[in-house]
């Protein structure tokens, strides 16, 4: 295993990049500890692969270097750098056994027979692929031949790194949600670093310690689930970690308050000092489960109009007009219909602030 290190790590496709958008990945630092869980977030096209090929050696950057251990690994293929990689479909030897398909990374590395036997056991218990051992893969159905892949992956406890891009694609939604889970166990027990690409936040929260969120070749944090949903240091995260994400309210400062098109919200000294001189875009930001509703004028609530309330069983999804504004609250109920004047309450101590979509308060 090993930790990683990505020392002002940037790649341009194109042989003369001139501006940002040139980058499928902007410049960045970053370090991954050895034995932990990493995954990488992001819509589509915004470089999770492309820094999972650059990490495994597939692509070689064409800034900066990635250490492993300390060592330069930059310019070395994949075969030196010791990495299982899983991909999103199956990679397997549809003529083995699954015994055989999961001792094949053992065997080449020159392991014996009884160890062997012991570790491919231990990793079939970990994926219930068990009672499955002696059959051939070519029976076996999708869901199974893809934990045969993962297997394979995670078979060799002496690799550097096990790389999994979108591993569950095509499982099964309750396979799914169990192999989110049983992954995280076998993290803890087999102590591999691993890293994880996917585009869902459900996966890499459950999956991952560190997630590390990515827009358009960007890192833009990277943090675990409670610093991811508490405290978005860019407004890309807090719009798309949750569901529905963070409220974005544009607002500018006055009076020692932000004023939205709705109202004057006070703000806290320390707001108000980070937020003293700035210049550009600023945006207040709020999570639906932070939003508060009342029918009668509190002191700080601003005027909305309800939209439309749907009860989901554990809570209420109320969509609200602030304003020219749109805004979303989780609430514990709500017996507002659409088409009312309510009173809407945004905790200052819930509330933060971005200057041009990074947050300073
Ligand atoms: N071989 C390539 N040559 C040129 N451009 C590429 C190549 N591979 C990827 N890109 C571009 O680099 C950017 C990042 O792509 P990448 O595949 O890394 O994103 P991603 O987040 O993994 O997306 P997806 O989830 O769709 O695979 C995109 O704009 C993509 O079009």
């Amino acid at each position: 295993m090993a930790r990683i290190e990505l020392q002002s790590l940037a790649h341009a496709y194109k042989p003369d990049p001139q501006s940002p958008a040139d980058y499928a990945l902007r410049p960045m630092n970053m370090e991954w500890k050895d034995g932990g869980a990493y995954a990488l977030l992001g819509p589509s096209g915004c470089g999770k692969t492309t820094l999972l090929n650059i990490i495994s050696g597939l692509v070689t950057p064409s800034h900066g270097r990635v250490l492993f251990n300390g060592k330069d690994v930059t310019n070395l293929p994949p075969e030196a750098r010791n990495i299982a990689q899983v991909f999103q479909f199956p990679v397997i030897y549809d003529t083995m056994t699954v015994f055989d398909n999961l001792a094949f990374p053992l065997r080449n590395r020159g392991w014996k027979g009884a160890e062997i036997n012991k570790r491919v056991h231990q990793v079939a218990a970990m994926l219930d692929l068990s009672s499955d051992l002696r059959h051939r893969a070519s029976g076996l159905s999708a869901d199974a031949k893809q934990k045969i892949s993962l297997g394979r992956g995670l078979v060799r406890p002496d690799v550097a790194a096990v790389l999994f891009d979108e591993p569950l694609t095509v499982i099964d939604p309750h396979l799914k949600w169990l192999l989110r889970r049983k992954l995280k166990e076998i993290h803890h027990e087999l102590k591999l670093s691993l890293i994880y690409v996917t585009h869902d936040q459900v996966e890499a929260l459950t999956f991952a310690d560190q997630v590390v969120v990515m827009t358009q070749g960007e890192v833009v944090q990277a943090g675990s689930a409670q610093q991811l949903f508490e405290e978005p240091a860019h407004t890309f995260v807090g719009y798309f970690i949750g569901s529905p994400g963070m409220n974005l309210l544009p607002c500018r400062i006055e009076n020692g308050g932000a004023r939205l098109d709705a109202g004057l919200l006070p703000l806290s000294p320390a707001a108000q000092s980070a937020l003293q001189g700035a210049q550009g875009e600023i945006k207040l930001g709020i999570r639906p489960e932070f939003v508060e509703c009342g029918s009668v004028q509190q002191p700080g609530a601003l005027p909305a109009v309800v939209q439309s309330v749907r009860n989901l069983g554990t809570h209420c999804l109320a969509d609200f007009r602030l304003g020219a504004h749109a805004v979303s609250a989780k609430l514990r109920q709500c017996e507002a219909r659409a088409g009312e004047q309510v009173w809407l309450s945004l905790p200052p101590q819930r509330t933060l602030y971005y200057v041009n979509d990074k947050r300073v308060a």
